[in-house]
């Protein structure tokens, strides 16, 4: 087993200069930015081995201990098809719940709506993509099929008060068909937020975009859906989820999804490495002075927590700076 020891708090200091540096050449940048942590679920729907559910339990009050404001906890999907969530419905009544902290959980179709909501679910997300055969892939219908699914969740959470986001997935490319086109994405993402999602998040789910591609995806998306209520959740495959998050925010995206630890992978998306590490968009954010409301030293703590359990280095590189692996 590795050996994973706690950061060192010392180093965490180079924060305060960094903070100093002038950003003005970036552009306007929000000056406060709500991260979604989606560790407890994206983080681990891919994890081979079942983990115990105390372990995910207290991966989510640490996280919550954290700062964060939003932690996607479980997925009420399939247990054909994802057994590591299979457990939700316990994680959800498990877990601590802070005020001001909002639990949101993966529902693909009315069924798991319904569990979700008697687990004690007070937000959902819908799933959907930009991908004909991603979707096949994935929830086992076609893009049309899917809004109809989608429909019925958002009329049910409607009567019940009850918060939908909205996923648009392979928004930069597809394990399956390669590239999609921004026209793609925005038609998706415009219709889901036309049905009622209050937020899109747009993801990169094989981790394959460009700054440019970021670019050109979110112009086309902003034509159709408010900027505010757009987030972007990155997967860091090939090493450009900062970068692409940045872009984002540049272009006045204010969301971001992460994954402490940078734990992650969709099953049905093969070869989608982990998400944007959290503790890395968190490290880069402050030294952009861009409030989070994140404790830093405390969401090293939950990475460090986790990585021990599931016997794993973490992928997040101010992890690895300020931790002896
Ligand atoms: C959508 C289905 C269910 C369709 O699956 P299906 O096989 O077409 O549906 P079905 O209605 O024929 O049901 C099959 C079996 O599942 C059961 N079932 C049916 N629904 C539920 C439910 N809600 N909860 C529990 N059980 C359920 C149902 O009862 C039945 O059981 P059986 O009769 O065979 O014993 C399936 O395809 C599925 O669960 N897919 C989920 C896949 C998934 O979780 N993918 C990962 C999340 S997406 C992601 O990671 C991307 C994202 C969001 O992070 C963004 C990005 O990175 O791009």
């Amino acid at each position: 087993m590795a050996t994973v020891r706690r950061a060192a708090p010392l180093r965490l200091a180079g924060l305060a200069s960094l903070r100093a540096v002038s950003t003005s050449t970036l552009g306007a940048l929000p000056k406060q930015v709500k991260i979604v942590e989606v560790g407890p679920r994206d983080g681990l729907q891919n994890e081979k081995n079942i983990v115990p559910t105390p372990v995910k339990i207290k991966l989510i009050d640490m996280l919550s201990e954290a700062g964060l404001p939003v932690i996607e906890a479980t997925s009420f999907v399939s247990p054909k098809w994802v057994p590591q969530m299979a457990d939700h419905a316990e994680v959800l009544k498990g877990i601590q719940r802070f005020p001001g902290i909002s639990y949101p959980v993966l529902t693909p179709n009315l069924r798991g709506f319904q569990t979700a909501v008697a687990s004690g679910a007070r937000e959902v997300s819908i799933f959907g993509a930009a991908s004909e055969l991603f979707t096949k892939k994935n929830i086992n219908c076609s893009i049309e099929e899917s809004f109809q699914h989608f429909d019925s969740i958002l009329k049910a959470a409607q009567a019940d008060s009850i918060r939908v986001r909205g996923y648009v997935s392979c928004v930069l490319g597809c394990p399956y068909e390669g590239k999609i086109s921004p026209a793609k994405v925005a038609e998706v993402a415009k219709k889901l937020y036309s049905m009622g999602c209050y937020e899109i998040s747009l993801g990169d789910t094989i981790g394959v975009g460009t700054p440019g591609a970021m670019k050109d995806m979110l112009s086309a998306v902003m034509q159709e859906v408010p900027v505010a209520a757009l987030a972007v959740h990155c997967h860091d495959t090939y090493g450009q989820a900062l970068a692409n998050t940045l872009v984002a925010l540049q272009m006045g995206v204010s969301v971001v999804d992460s994954s402490v630890a940078g734990l992650g992978g969709c099953p049905y998306a093969q070869g989608a490495s982990g998400n944007l590490a959290t503790e890395d968009l968190v490290y880069m954010l402050a030294g952009l002075g861009i409030h989070t409301g994140v404790n830093l030293q405390k969401l090293l703590e939950a990475g460090t927590f986790i990585c021990q359990a599931l016997n794993r280095k973490t992928s997040s590189k101010v992890a690895q700076a300020t931790c002896k692996l």
